[in-house]
C-alpha cells in the first residue's frame, strides 16, 4: 500500500470523497442516508508495526512504500499513532541504541496500545534471543512501563504478560477487554467505540437471541449481550476465544455460549448438518434467534453463510470492505433490504472505508 499523507486540513474533504463512493455504489439497493462517523485526525491508531533499519550505529523506524518497495523511508514520527506509542517511540529507540543485547539484528517492531493507556512492545529479531537480552527487556519494561515480547525464529520470550487490559465506558457500562498479542483487535479504539455504539442502537427492541459470527475476543459481544435473552457468539482463532471468556468473566457477562467454530461450521451445524462435538451440549433448537451479527474478515460471507443468514429477520453487518459487502447483499437482495446504514472512518487518510448495515427481512419475504 502507498504510505498515507497524513494531513489533517485534508481528512474532511477525504472523507467526504469515501461516503459519496459508498453512497453511489450502494445507491442501487434503496440505501438509506449513512450516517457518518469520523475519526479522530490524528493520533487515532492502535497498533502499528515498523521495520527496524540499522545504518552503521544508528537504527530508525522505517517503513516501505509499495510505489519503491526496496527503499526505507525513516520515520521521526508518525502521527497516525495513539499517544502512548507516539510518546514511546523516541524514547524505545534511544535504549534500543544505547543496549547491545537489545539492538543486535532487530528486525521490527509492533506496538498495540488501548484507549486506557497501556502499551505492549513486540521486538522481533533475526537472531535466537539470549539471557542477556532476557535481562535487557526486563530494564526496558520496567523502565517504559510496558509489556515487552521478543520474538525470533520459534522462540518467543514474554516480560510480564502477553496481553493487555482495554477499558473504556459506552453507555454507562464500563467495558473490559483482554487483547492477547497477536490476535486481532480493532486498530482505531475511537472508531471502535462509535460502531458499538452504533450496533446497540440498531438492535435496540429486537428481542429474541442473537447469533454472532467472526466474534473475536467479544468487542461487540460484551456492547450487545445485554440487549438479548440469550448469545450464541463464535470465532474460529484459539486465541481470540480465550480472551472472549476473559472478558465475559471480566464483564459479568453471563447469557453467553462462546463456541471456537469457523463460519461455514456454524453454517452447517444450524442448518441441520453432521455432529460438531464443540457443539455438545449448546441446545440450539432451544434458541430463539432474532438477529445476526456479523464482523467478517475482508473477504466477505461465504455462501453457506449467506444461505444461513438468509433465514434471520435482522442481519447487524459490520464491513471492512464495501465490495464484498456489495456482493453479500446483493445475494441476500431477494430476502432482505436494507433499512439503516452507517460508515466508520477506521482508516484516515486511506481508501479503505469500514461500513455497517441492518437488514431487515422483506415482509413478502
Ligand atoms: C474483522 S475481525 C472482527 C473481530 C471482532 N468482531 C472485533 O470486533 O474485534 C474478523 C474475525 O473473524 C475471524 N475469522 C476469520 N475467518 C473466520 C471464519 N472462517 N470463521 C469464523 N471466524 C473467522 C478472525 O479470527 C477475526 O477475529
Amino acid at each position: 500500500m502507498p504510505l498515507p499523507s497524513i494531513n489533517p486540513a485534508d481528512y474532511d474533504h477525504q472523507l467526504a470523497a469515501k461516503v459519496a463512493a459508498f453512497k453511489a455504489d450502494f445507491a442501487g439497493f434503496g440505501l438509506p442516508e449513512p450516517l457518518v462517523h469520523a475519526s479522530a485526525p490524528l493520533h487515532y491508531r492502535l497498533r502499528a508495526e515498523f521495520r527496524m533499519w540499522h545504518e552503521g550505529d544508528r537504527v530508525d523506524y522505517a517503513m516501505f512504500d509499495s510505489d519503491d518497495p526496496k527503499t526505507p523511508v525513516i520515520i521521526q514520527d508518525f502521527p497516525a499513532v495513539a499517544a502512548p506509542i507516539a510518546q514511546a517511540m523516541p524514547v524505545l529507540r534511544e535504549r534500543l541504541m544505547a543496549s547491545e543485547p537489545l539492538k543486535r539484528k532487530i528486525f521490527q517492531v509492533d506496538f498495540l496500545a488501548t484507549l486506557s493507556g497501556r502499551l505492549m512492545i513486540c521486538l522481533v529479531y533475526h537472531r535466537p534471543l539470549d539471557e542477556a537480552w532476557e535481562a535487557a527487556a526486563r530494564e526496558l519494561a520496567t523502565a517504559m512501563d510496558a509489556q515487552i515480547i521478543g520474538r525470533s525464529r520459534k522462540q518467543k520470550i514474554v516480560v510480564g504478560q502477553d496481553w493487555l487490559l482495554e477499558e473504556f465506558e459506552l453507555d454507562g457500562r464500563l467495558l473490559r477487554y483482554q487483547q492477547i498479542e497477536g490476535s486481532f483487535t480493532q486498530p482505531n479504539g475511537g472508531v471502535n467505540r462509535q460502531m458499538l455504539g452504533w450496533a446497540c442502537h440498531q438492535v435496540e427492541g429486537a428481542g429474541g437471541d442473537l447469533l454472532e459470527l467472526y466474534c473475536g475476543n467479544g468487542n461487540f459481544t460484551m456492547a450487545l449481550a445485554p440487549r438479548f435473552g440469550r448469545v450464541l457468539a463464535t470465532e474460529v482463532s484459539k486465541s481470540s476465544v480465550k480472551a472472549a471468556h476473559y472478558n465475559l468473566e471480566a464483564n459479568g457477562v453471563g447469557n453467553v455460549t462462546m463456541v471456537r467454530m469457523s463460519s461455514d461450521e456454524i453454517s452447517d451445524a444450524l442448518a441441520g448438518g453432521r455432529e460438531y462435538k464443540r457443539m455438545q451440549g449448546v441446545d440450539l433448537p432451544g434458541y430463539d434467534f432474532s438477529t445476526l451479527f456479523v464482523d467478517p474478515p475482508r473477504m466477505g460471507l461465504d455462501d453457506a453463510t449467506v444461505a444461513l443468514a438468509r433465514r434471520f429477520p435482522n442481519i447487524l453487518y459490520i464491513s471492512c470492505n464495501p465490495q464484498t459487502l456489495h456482493a453479500n447483499v446483493a445475494a441476500l437482495a431477494d430476502t432482505h433490504e436494507i433499512r439503516a446504514a452507517a460508515v466508520f472512518d477506521q482508516f484516515p487518510y486511506t481508501h479503505h472505508l469500514e461500513c455497517g448495515l441492518l437488514l431487515t427481512r422483506r415482509p413478502e419475504a
